[in-house]
């Protein structure tokens, strides 16, 4: 997959486009991935058109914290057999330019699209005054076909980010998972801990996300590790482990079961099952490790090992 970011002087030819956020790359973004997929089938270049800043982020002190990092998207995009994914650079330049410039200057000129594949709400440039009906209208004009598909629903719910972002910050995540298509993860490299997993007989890998990954709440869940392609079940804690010297950063903890290799630098996915308890502060070390062992059972029982 080729990935463009920053450089706004692409010249892609022949593409099937698919255009939004896509933060958490969910069933509904999956339905649009897909068709690109099958467009690239017919011959056409399969192209993910996305912004790489979460558009809000521009505009609020608040930053909007993402279900899955830009590392983390690709990652996941570059297993799909996406052609391209163009991330380009949300500036207010961006933000205000007209709907009919970023059809002609962007879908037309850049991306040469044939095809732009998109949900039916889509909204897009200048105080969002661009949709499908826009585009529709285009169609002659500039020689492509719009697809559009209605928002697809988990039980009653139209699955969007928000809704799982909202979700997730819950510790929900069985229902982030449903809504998802997929589980969520935390990707990262193993750091030091220190070490004092070890010398209480449970050795862990720590992560510590960027600022703008979107974390559940601290506390313990089931888990699955993915190293190397591979999985294996553990318990995660996710928090400040205030019990030994509260840390600064909130960081993602998992004890792997039946594991004992060094994985110290390796890039590991952490897989969230389901929440067990919130992160405790004990008295002591000693009542932590009873506490920890109380997981490891319940952790064995989830998982029938
Ligand atoms: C399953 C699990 C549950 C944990 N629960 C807590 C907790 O409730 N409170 C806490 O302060 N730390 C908790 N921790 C973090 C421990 O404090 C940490 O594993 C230990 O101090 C070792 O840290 P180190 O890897 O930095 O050496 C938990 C860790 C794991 C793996
Ligand atoms: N449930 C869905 N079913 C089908 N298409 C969808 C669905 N949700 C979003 N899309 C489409 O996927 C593309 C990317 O969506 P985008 O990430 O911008 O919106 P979203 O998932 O609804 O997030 P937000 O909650 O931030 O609006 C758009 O074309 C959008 O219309």
């Amino acid at each position: 997959m080729k990935y463009i970011s920053e450089n706004i002087d692409f010249n892609i030819k022949n593409s099937a486009v698919t255009l939004g956020k896509f933060d958490g790359l969910h069933q509904g973004h999956q339905i649009l991935i897909d068709k690109v997929l099958s467009l690239k089938e017919e011959g056409y270049t399969s192209v993910m058109f996305t912004f790489l800043y979460h558009p809000y982020n521009l505009f609020s002190d608040n930053e909007i914290k993402l279900i899955f990092t830009e590392d983390e998207k690709k990652h996941i995009l570059s297993q799909s057999g996406l052609d391209v994914l163009i991330s380009y650079p949300f500036s207010h330049d961006t933000k205000n330019i007209e709907p009919e410039d970023f059809i002609k200057n962007i879908l037309v000129e850049k991306l040469d699209a044939k095809l732009i594949v998109v949900g039916n709400d889509f909204r897009f440039g200048r105080n969002r005054r661009g949709d499908i009906n826009m585009l529709k209208a285009m169609e002659d004009i500039y020689g492509f076909k719009v697809i559009s598909f209605e928002k697809k629903r988990w039980e009653d719910t139209i699955i969007s980010s928000s809704v799982i972002r909202n979700e997730l910050q819950r510790g929900h995540m069985e229902r982030v998972n449903n809504l998802l298509g997929r589980t969520y993860f935390i990707r990262g490299k193993v750091l030091d801990g220190r070490k004092i997993g070890r010398t209480i007989g449970m050795p862990t890998t720590n992560l510590l996300p960027p600022s703008n990954k979107l974390l559940p709440p601290c506390g313990v869940y089931t888990s699955r590790t993915i190293i190397d392609g591979v999985s294996y079940p553990g318990m995660t804690n996710i928090g400040y482990k205030p019990t030994v010297g509260k840390e600064k950063e909130k960081g993602v903890e998992t004890y792997i079961f039946d594991f004992s290799k060094d994985l110290y630098g390796k890039e590991i996915d952490v897989e969230l099952l389901e929440y067990v308890r919130p992160e405790i502060k004990f008295d002591s070390i000693e009542e932590l490790k009873v506490k920890m062992e109380e997981d490891l059972t319940f952790g064995r029982k989830f998982f029938n090992i």
